[in-house]
């Protein structure tokens, strides 16, 4: 089979960057595309040689139409937004649409859904394989773990990041959630300031932190009295998530339309 034909959207971005270096080092694909948004200083550059493997021709354009009826896919760490709008074009050009963009509103991500229907999607807060086994892990210790401990969702990350809490975060969360049988939305707690009164037995807390160039850290506490078991995941190199995009794109060429998550490309069930 021939090298899947990949276009990066955001190409000037941390991830961006990221994933133009996967799709140049790994096996079964090829960069046939690189986008940035309109105004960007970006356009114009060799894109290889904006994330620094060397020039490979591939002109970063703001023609998003043109480089998606090109290519076969693509991978897409953006903006909400500018999510939503690649997620229409994908399913026009029927190709496939991978999707690691947070902070999608809960309206946004139907209409992202919607779009899946077209063309197959993956979408995922965390592309690596370690975060996708730890939602397993806790899902589990949720599930064997009763009410009298306390589930507590600790993160942090680069002090560029816009939205709180992380896709990670909320991800792990779910997974919670699940396994306690309960509904996320109405059991989660994401602030606390001032007079809180004690703890309601029950709810999913989160807490967030910001700060230099921490490229994401997540930690499950379930505190339970007298002991406590914490799963931690330390993302180090932000090549864990391009290549878990990568590998997602690879698995979804030649499927039928679908949204799909990373824990169906890795094979987990349900994370
Ligand atoms: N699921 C996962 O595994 C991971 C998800 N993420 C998520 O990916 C997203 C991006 O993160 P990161 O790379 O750090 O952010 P950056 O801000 O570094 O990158 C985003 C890029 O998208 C560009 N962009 C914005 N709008 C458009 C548009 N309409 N067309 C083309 N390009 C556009 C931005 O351009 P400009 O700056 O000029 O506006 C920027 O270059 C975030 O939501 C983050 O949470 C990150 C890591 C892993
Ligand atoms: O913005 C980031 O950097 C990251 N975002 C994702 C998230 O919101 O969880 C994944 C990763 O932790 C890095």
């Amino acid at each position: 089979m021939s090298d899947m034909r990949l276009v990066v959207v955001g190409a000037g971005g941390r991830m961006g960057r990221a994933l133009i270096t996967a799709v140049t080092e790994m096996d079964g694909v090829v960069l046939s595309g690189a986008i940035e948004r309109e105004g960007s200083d970006c356009l114009g550059m060799d894109a290889g040689t904006l994330a620094g493997v060397g020039e490979n021709g591939v002109p970063v354009t703001e023609d998003a139409l043109a480089a998606f009826a090109a290519s076969e896919g693509v991978l897409d760490f953006t903006t909400p937004e500018a999510s939503l709008w690649f997620s229409e074009l994908a399913a026009q050009a029927r190709i496939v649409h991978v999707i690691g963009t947070t902070g999608i509103s809960a309206e946004d991500e139907e209409r992202i859904a919607a779009a899946g229907r077209h063309c197959p999607t993956v979408k995922s807060g965390n592309m690596s394989l370690g975060v996708n086994l730890a939602a397993q892990l806790v899902r589990e210790a949720a599930r064997a773990l009763d009410e009298d401990f306390d589930i507590e969702i600790l993160e942090m990350h680069h002090k560029h990041k816009v939205d709180a809490p992380s896709g990670t975060a909320l991800m792990l969360g779910r997974a919670a959630a699940e396994g306690r049988g309960i509904d996320l939305d109405s059991r989660s707690v994401r602030t606390r300031d001032g007079q809180t009164g004690p703890r309601p037995k029950g709810d999913i807390g989160f807490a967030t932190l910001r700060g230099g160039s921490v490229v994401g850290e997540h930690s499950v506490i379930l505190a339970g009295e007298g002991e406590r078991i914490v799963i931690s995941h330390i993302a180090q190199d932000r090549s864990i998530f391009a290549r878990g995009a990568v590998k997602a794109a690879l698995w979804a060429r030649g499927r039928k339309p679908g949204l799909f998550s990373m824990a169906d490309v890795l094979g987990l069930t349900g994370a």
